[in-house]
């Protein structure tokens, strides 16, 4: 599982929420290079050759943006072409705007976001690292969608994705073309 997205976003706060339920505010260390087994990517242009080299092995790719940042929101159909170059074909894919706790300082309406989640068939959320919405929610999906892909019988109905993020996540939306 592969996080990416423009530098600040909040991808290594997503994990550490995750990982560890915690939020530290205020701190911002940009990641250099790749973590561990969930592969938090450095969302800084010049590290970008060696995120390159991570995608093909990755099942799943988170793809943040900032909700009060427009230009990582306007960034994402980049991000989503070089998925297309670089990923496989098959990779599990879900888009999250993240840092929905600053309400004020929103810039990305979050129907534009469900707009360009329809547009490309992409799971969408927004999340939040500091209160913890649909965080785990958004690992618990993907994790359960690559078990399926691993280990299911073709008789068991399959796992959907959409349906189940839409079910369970707290104000949370998701879209298919
Ligand atoms: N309010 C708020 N701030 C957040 C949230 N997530 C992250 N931040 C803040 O955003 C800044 C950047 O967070 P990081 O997790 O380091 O961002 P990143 O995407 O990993 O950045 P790079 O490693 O450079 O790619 C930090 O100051 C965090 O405290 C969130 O959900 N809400």
């Amino acid at each position: 599982v592969m996080l990416v997205g423009d530098s600040g976003v909040g991808k290594t706060c997503l994990l550490v929420r995750f990982k560890d339920g915690a939020f530290l505010a205020g701190t911002f260390i940009s990641t250099v290079g790749i973590d561990f087994r969930i592969w938090d990517t450095a969302g800084q242009e010049r590290f970008r050759s060696v995120t390159h080299a991570y995608y093909r092995d990755a099942h799943a790719l988170l793809l943040l943006y900032d909700v009060t940042n427009k230009a990582s929101f306007d960034s994402i159909q980049a991000w989503l072409t070089e998925i297309q170059e670089h990923a496989q074909d098959d990779v599990v894919l879900m888009l999250l705007g993240n840092k929905v706790d600053s309400a004020q300082e929103r810039a990305v309406k979050r129907e534009d976001a469900e707009k360009l989640a329809k547009d490309y068939g992409l799971p969408f959320m927004e999340t939040s690292a500091k209160t913890g919405l649909n965080v785990d929610l958004a690992f618990t999906a993907i994790a359960k969608e690559l078990k399926q892909r691993h280990t299911k019988a073709p008789s068991e109905p399959r796992f959907q994705l959409h349906d189940y993020i839409k079910r369970e996540g707290r104000g949370a939306s998701c879209c298919r073309p």
